[in-house]
């Protein structure tokens, strides 16, 4: 028969694509416990300490007494995959080709060839997969979608076992089953899904018939009534059973339906479910159990299916031990075994559902969608661990529910049904694409407690081999060896003996099946002390670690102190120096902008330097240096008075804080100030010898330029300007207000006396004068020039210019000697130069002649306030003398016009004139 099969086998096309799934050449994958590699080339920052990963993990661990293998494979599993090949549907063979296609697809299956059989051979287009062998299927498209859309055969292979469309239920369990249910009896955990397409036999390979009974009705009739199995206890035990549904009524969310008999709807907002747990105490409560709750089961006919399931179906077969009372209650953590009935996924264009039924196939689709993705992303986690495992068991309630199982912590058997019809073919080669990589998955044999009737879970996650096994001997019937209250610290040879002892104390019958399982608990203690001792051991070492790293940043952060409060005080240090600059800075600005400087050279005898600095009106320095003969007596009244010796310097600091008037007096008769320089204050400088040269007084400024002979006293006192030329020099006086806007001067008064050569430059600008004009001022001052004229004393002045029309101007000169006061409220620019004696004459004499006569020159209206004039007898003397001379005159003559402002300045120096001046002055002194 076997011949006959392998020759019936339908013919494979030209080309086959095989799925064998062939194991990769995965990657060295980084064990975790591997010490690691000194040579390791990651990025090390200089001074960042890197994680001292090296000291938690170094080889002490090898100290421990009993060494763990580090990922022993007899802990991991591959889960197991069964394919079951459900018989073709007679009904949906053409009624044409009805009873050949039946006897085809039946004979093709079984292996009847078809050459012997020739009106098979139409069925066989009708079938799209073929049993190749026990572990593989060959599934090759049809026709029309072969030429269409160049679709292959292919086959796949690797199942643990391929049931055909004849295969009884009874080989099904025997399989599939049976394993699961001989671990559960032993203690461990597991679950079985079916999963397939519509209609596949899903449901018909969980539950049966009557006649056909389903894994589970087979495998109950195996728990309790294990006597004759091999593999099961002779002990007769009682179990409890929940079943019920999750469900999702059209489309509001999953809910989960309660089967069992009087369960009721449960909301699937509960964090947990706890459906009602049913004591069953053999095969017969079971079954009914069963029976009822599939009765309640939600189910809906469609177009797959007459009686096709609209909810994923769970029943859980529930160890229990009793207790000394005699009661029964379900072990803690015991072992559980689950069956899944899922709704097979639909689709919409081959079923034609509509409105509800399309609903439930969307939540049943959806479910088998998320279910499939829990295994597919553990199989990339398992294939690559740096691959973290996603979480889509979130995202139903199902997955939630069998998330250990779906994270490979438990065992997981998958029977895959599927409908060989070509028809059939997108939802069988669907399911075949899908599920045939799960046959790598691996799970644990190691189970951590069960957390299917207690759903919430602990959150400590430890690396798979590295969870102990927390299972707890079951309860012998005939013992009453209460093992739930055995020490786990236990040791276990300890355990073994005291366990020994007991066993022979109450069943000595038993014992050696009690020896095996205590063995096998012993293992698990083994582990599970292994385990502890190697966590121990890496705490241990991370507390170092973590020790020596903390005692190195304490250390630093010691030393960083130490440098901080250094830093402190160095900042204090510079921040008390930037203090002191900052002072001098100020002190320095403020002698930049306010600064007086009092500047005295020296004739022939030394020369001298006076600074004068003047901040805010609160400190005054006055520096005067003179080698060979500096000032010799220097006075400032109200402040400092320093004296200086012929041959030394002099150096003195005033500090002046309130009084707004400051006098400094110099007097040297030898080599007196040559340039004094001071502003805001008042300065006296007399010397009879040499006379000041140059002296600026700025914001009242004076200069005074005496070539031969200069100014021998210059006074200005309360704005009062006193100027005496001597008989061969010539005297200039400047006024310069830049920034006071308002400046009065009232009773200003210039004098310029000098006997022999009288002022010959003369400037005051910017200046206002508030004086009001009076006239008994133009009466003085006509007057004056009759008396000057009547003694011929103006001829020594040249000439005048008044630059400034102002209204308001007095000039007076006289003949030896020359007296101006200058009034001008009005005028902010007033000049009043002395070019030569006969300008100044003529301009005298022009002024005069219109004074006398027309009393309309702009003489007219000056109005000053206390005129003062002087004539000095001695400049008087001096003209005379001067005019007798026959001097040749360079200068043009002036251009004439009324006011001085007519003349220019080319006719008011003469070199020629002075030179002449300064011989005969110089014959006249001899
Ligand atoms: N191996 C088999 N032998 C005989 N009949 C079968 C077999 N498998 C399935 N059937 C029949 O096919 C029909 C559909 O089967 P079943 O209800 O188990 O499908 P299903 O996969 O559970 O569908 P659904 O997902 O819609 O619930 C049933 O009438 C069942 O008796």
């Amino acid at each position: 028969m076997e011949e006959e099969g392998k020759d019936t086998s339908p013919k494979c096309p030209y080309t086959i694509t095989v799925r064998r799934n062939p194991p990769r050449k995965a990657k060295k994958t980084p064990s975790t416990n591997a010490p690691p590699s000194s040579k390791s080339t990651y990025f090390k920052p200089k001074d960042i300490r890197p994680y001292p990963i090296d000291d938690i993990l170094k080889c002490d661990v090898s100290q421990a007494p009993t060494p763990v293998p580090v990922a022993p494979p007899e802990n991991l599993e591959s889960i197991r995959v069964f394919l079951r090949v459900r018989p073709i549907d007679i009904r949906k063979v053409s009624t044409k080709n009805s009873d050949v296609a039946a006897k085809g697809a039946r004979s093709k299956l079984k292996g009847v060839s078809p050459k012997r059989d020739l009106k098979k051979t139409a069925i066989k287009k009708e079938v799209c997969l073929c049993v190749t062998d026990s572990q593989s299927v060959t599934l090759a498209p049809p026709a029309d979608m072969q030429d269409t859309r160049r679709v292959k055969t292919e086959l796949y292979d690797g199942f643990n076992h391929v049931f055909d469309s004849d295969s009884l239920q009874k080989d099904v369990y025997e399989k599939v089953m049976d394993p699961l249910v001989c671990d559960f009896i032993a203690g461990k955990s597991g679950m079985i899904a079916a999963m397939g397409p519509t209609g596949s036999g899903k449901t018909h390979t969980v539950f049966g018939s009557a006649r056909e009974p389903g894994i589970l009705p087979l495998a109950l009739r195996k728990i309790f009534n294990s006597s004759g199995n091999n593999c099961s206890s002779e002990l007769a035990r009682s179990y409890y059973i929940s079943i019920f549904e999750i469900y999702s009524e059209r489309g509001k969310g999953e809910k989960i339906v309660d089967l069992s008999l009087d369960g009721t709807d449960l909301s699937s907002q509960q964090s947990t479910i706890k459906c009602q747990q049913v004591l069953v105490t053999n095969v017969a409560e079971a079954e009914s159990l069963i029976a009822r709750g599939m009765l309640k089961r939600t189910t809906a006919m469609t177009n797959s299916n007459t009686q096709s399931s609209r909810s994923q179906c769970i029943i859980n077969i529930i160890a229990t031990q009793k207790t000394f009372d005699g009661k029964v209650e379900i072990v803690l953590n015991g072992p559980v075994l689950s069956i899944v009935d899922l709704a097979g996924a639909e689709r919409s264009q081959k079923t034609g559902n509509q409105g509800t039924r399309l609903l439930e196939s969307n939540f049943i689709n959806n479910t088998s969608m998320v279910f499939a993705q829990c295994l597919r992303s553990l199989l990339e986690h398992q294939k690559n661990p740096k691959k973290q495992l996603q979480k889509h068991f979130q995202n139903s309630l199902l997955t939630k529910y069998l998330r250990d199982y779906l994270e490979g912590k438990k065992r997981m058997t998958l029977i895959l049904t599927v409908k060989p019809g070509e028809d059939d073919y997108v939802d069988t080669s669907h399911l075949l694409r899908q599920a045939s990589p799960y046959m790598k998955i691996k799970f644990s044999t190691v189970e951590e407690p069960s957390t299917l009737a207690y759903p919430k879970r602990a959150v400590e996650k430890l690396p798979r081999i590295e969870q102990p096994k927390r299972r707890k001997l079951r309860e012998p019937d005939a013992s009453e060896i209460d093992e739930a209250k055995i020490d786990n610290s236990e040791h276990p040879v300890l355990k073994k003996e005291r366990i020994l002892k007991q066993l022979q104390q109450h069943e000595p019958l038993n014992v050696k099946k009690e020896l095996h399982k205590i063995s096998h608990s012993e293992k698990a203690c083994c582990t599970e002390l292994a385990g502890t001792k190697r966590r121990e051991q890496i705490l241990l070492n991370f507390s170092k670690a973590l020790w020596n790293v903390l005692k190195q940043y304490k250390q630093k952060l010691e030393h960083s102190e130490d440098e901080n409060q250094s830093l402190k005080e160095n900042l204090n240090m510079e921040r008390a120096r930037c203090l002191e600059l900052e002072k001098e800075l100020g002190l320095l600005k403020l002698n930049d902008s306010h600064g007086t400087q009092l500047v005295v050279e020296d004739s022939a005898l030394g020369s001298g330097a006076a600074e004068i600095y003047q901040e805010k009106c609160t400190i005054f320095k006055v520096e005067v240096s003179d080698e060979c003969s500096p000032v010799k007596d220097l006075k400032v009244e109200d402040h400092q008075v320093v004296e200086d010796s012929p041959l030394g310097s002099v150096a003195a600091e005033i500090d002046d804080e309130k009084s707004t008037i400051f006098k400094v007096e110099v007097s040297d008769e030898r080599s007196p100030v040559k340039d004094l320089k001071l502003e805001d204050h008042q300065v006296e400088v007399s010397d009879e010898c040499s006379p000041v040269k140059d002296l600026k007084l700025e914001d009242h400024q004076v200069e005074v330029s005496v070539e031969c002979s200069p100014v021998n006293d210059l006074k200005l006192e309360d704005h009062h300007q006193d100027v005496e030329d001597s008989p061969l020099g010539s005297g200039a006086a400047e006024i310069d207000q830049e920034k006071c806007t308002i400046f009065k001067v009232q009773n200003l008064e210039v004098e310029v006396s000098d006997e022999r050569s009288p002022v010959k430059d003369l400037k005051l600008e910017d200046h206002q004068v508030n004086s009001a004009p009076t006239q008994s001022m133009n009466q003085e001052f006509k007057a004056f020039i009759g008396k000057e004229n009547a003694g011929n004393d103006i001829e020594n002045l040249k000439h005048v210019d008044i630059k400034d029309k102002s209204p308001n101007q007095d000039i007076a000169g006289a003949g030896l000697g020359l007296s101006v006061l200058l009034s001008s409220p009005h005028s902010k620019v007033l000049s009043v130069t002395a070019l030569n004696e006969e300008a100044v004459s003529e301009t005298l004499a022009h002024n005069i002649t219109e004074s006398e006569q027309e009393c309309c020159s702009p003489l007219k209206s000056v109005n000053v306030q206390k005129p003062r004039r002087r004539l000095l007898p001695a400049s008087s003397l001096l003209l005379k003398e001067l005019n007798t001379l026959d001097l040749e005159v360079e200068n043009e003559e002036p251009k004439g016009g009324r006011g001085g402002k007519k003349f220019t300045e080319e006719r008011i120096l003469s070199k020629g004139g002075v030179s002449l001046l300064r011989l005969l002055k110089s014959n006249v002194r001899s």
